[in-house]
């Protein structure tokens, strides 16, 4: 399943709360159009999302659970991670950094028992730091996912290449850049710098998002 997504783009399809597009439905079939454009996997949140993703798509789904928004809030624990298998997820994707879990488990224990259990795990690394404890733990892909968001790195403009390089350079496994991609030119240079696969979500499916770049460039408001 991995080799499938060599090279390719990932799109990430997320409402958050209160939006008017948080609806599984619309979800659905925002990830089927993602798919029709030639979206290699899906990346989604929440597991009524999830398996009505699974059911729309043929495409490998990237699930999480997003519980709160500070702190540890993708998929903060066992239980959560378990429920993203079971809701239909081909790839569980976890909050990877070294901060502690609401569940009392390490991250590398997480994994394991997620691993006795035949589930593929995505780590949702902050830093250079998270990616080692997170390739330690034996995961099987890793990811720039939560740069920006931890306080361990800046915030940049665009995906935090400089982490992405150093990731590629120190692990000899899959790492995905995921994070503020917001053109494709951002998307190749992900690629050309050795990402496995680039992560897109805001810039293709957030159309308050992007209709608000739009409205900033016009109206010279931010
Ligand atoms: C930090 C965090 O919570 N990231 C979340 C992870 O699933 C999502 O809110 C992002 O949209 C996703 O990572 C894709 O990134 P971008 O939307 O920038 O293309």
């Amino acid at each position: 399943m991995l080799d499938s997504l060599k090279g390719r783009l990932v799109v990430s399809v997320q409402a958050y709360p209160g939006e008017p597009m948080r609806d599984p439905r619309t979800m659905a079939l925002i990830a089927a159009a993602a798919e029709q454009g030639g979206a290699a996997a899906i990346r989604c949140q929440g597991l009524a999302d999830i398996s009505a993703i699974k059911g729309k798509v043929d495409v490998p789904v990237i699930g999480l659970w997003k519980e709160g928004h500070e702190g540890v809030y993708i998929t903060p624990t066992l239980r959560h991670a378990r429920a993203c298998s079971l809701a239909g997820a081909d790839i569980v994707a976890l909050d990877a950094t070294r901060r502690p879990r609401p569940d009392g488990l390490t991250y590398a224990e997480t994994v394991a028992a997620l691993h006795s259990e035949g589930v593929v795990v995505m780590a949702d690394c902050g830093s250079i730091g998270d990616a080692r404890m997170a390739a330690e733990a034996g995961s099987d892909i890793l990811s720039t996912t939560l740069s920006g968001y931890t306080g361990e790195r800046e915030k940049s403009d665009g995906p935090d290449l400089e982490l992405l390089e150093q990731m590629v350079a120190e692990f000899d496994r899959p790492v995905l850049c995921e994070g503020r991609v917001h053109t494709p030119e951002q998307a190749r240079a992900a690629l050309d710098a050795g990402a496995w696969s680039v992560v897109v979500g805001t810039a293709i499916t957030h159309p308050t998002t992007i209709t608000s770049w739009f409205t900033r460039a016009i109206e010279g408001k931010e």
